[in-house]
């Protein structure tokens, strides 16, 4: 090596960027950009263990990525190379990640919050709406030439009370869309948010009365342990008759044996789901239920979002390089040792 030659931290794209290239092609000045965009967990890890990563310091990963490698399991966090230090991950929600194992290797990881509410949020009142006006019968009659087909009359939101499982930012970004609808809104978190930060006005209320109570219920929870099979055949027993269920958080939170079950006896109305128990397979309970309003896990692939996410996938792993520490670090890593990151940072 010349001596003023400056070797280079080396980055590890999992997957693909597709709109953010000029952000992404930058951070070849400071750093050596590498790729990964196909082939099989199994010769990845394989890959990782024969030190064909060795010296990357920094991985960016994108959600559809975890087709290749699989989950950032205890497995795979094992296998990674003892350089990495950063994984700056494409999404809201983490849970293809396991942000404890990586916290325990000093891996710091980062998400991206905020940048997916706005979309996320009008993908929920779209399948409110569409779960409401059954959109499913209408939409598929007039294609097959049978004008409305066997709609019947529907409901709207004006009067009707929606209740939000999860009041982060996306819950609040649903809450604010709602109040125009006529909605009166409450919800359930972990904790109650503080009055001066609740902006809605929403009202606070148990798991319990949430469901109880709601005519519609739509779920913003991250997908974790306690969070796993959530909605499931107890919780739907409890509910009113005739509920509204929505989902464009995590397909596992709700059991969808039991939301079929409760569709085919007419305890839930309509369902609005743009995630799936597991995707990307379909229940055929669902599939072949009319009232169901389904998406392909579409909640924020829109221009805008996906370019707000994938610069600050960007930007997280330029702080990384540059300041030794993520911008949005997740929960997890954030708290890793002595509540500090890996490199002791607080950004
Ligand atoms: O599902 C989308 C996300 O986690 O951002």
């Amino acid at each position: 090596m010349l001596p003023d030659e400056v070797v280079k931290p080396i980055v590890l794209l999992l997957g693909e960027v597709v709109l953010a290239h000029n952000e992404w092609n930058s951070l070849s000045k400071i750093a050596e950009l590498r790729q990964v965009n196909h082939g099989t967990r199994e010769q990845f890890l394989n890959d990782c263990r024969a030190g064909v990563y060795d010296g990357v310091l920094a991985i960016s990963r994108t959600y559809d990525s975890t087709q290749i490698t699989g989950r950032f399991d205890q497995e795979l966090v094992d296998a990674l190379p003892s350089s990495l230090k950063f994984v700056s991950h494409n999404g809201a929600g983490y849970d293809s990640i396991d942000a404890h194992a990586c916290a325990a290797r000093g891996i710091s990881v980062s998400n991206t919050p905020g940048a997916v509410n706005a979309c996320s949020a009008d993908t929920a009142m779209f399948l409110i709406l569409g779960a409401l006006r059954r959109i499913h019968i209408p939409y598929t009659a007039l294609r097959a030439g049978k004008w409305r087909g066997h709609m019947g009359l529907t409901h709207e939101p004006e009067g009707k009370t929606l209740g939000i499982l999860g009041m982060g930012g996306i819950g609040t970004a649903v809450a604010r869309r709602a109040q125009p609808f006529g909605l009166h809104v409450q919800y359930h978190n972990r904790s109650c948010v503080p009055e001066q930060m609740n902006l809605t006005g929403a009202k606070y209320v148990s798991f319990e009365e949430l469901l109880r109570t709601s005519d519609v219920i739509s779920v913003h929870l991250p997908l974790n342990a306690s969070t796993r099979g959530l909605i499931s055949y107890r919780e739907f027993a409890m509910m009113k008759t005739g509920v509204v269920l929505v989902n464009t958080a995590r397909g596992p939170i709700v059991n969808e044996d039991a939301l079929v079950q409760a569709l085919e006896e007419g305890k839930v109305w309509g369902a609005g789901l743009d995630v799936h128990e597991w995707e990307p397979e379909i229940h055929p309970g669902l599939i072949a239920n009319e009232h169901c309003v389904l998406l392909p896990h579409v909640g924020t692939a829109t221009v805008e979002t996906q370019t707000k996410m994938e610069v600050l996938v960007v930007e997280n792993v330029r702080s990384a390089l540059e300041r030794g520490c993520l911008l949005t670090p997740v929960l997890e890593t954030r708290k890793m040792v002595n509540g500090f990151g890996p490199l002791g940072e607080i950004c």
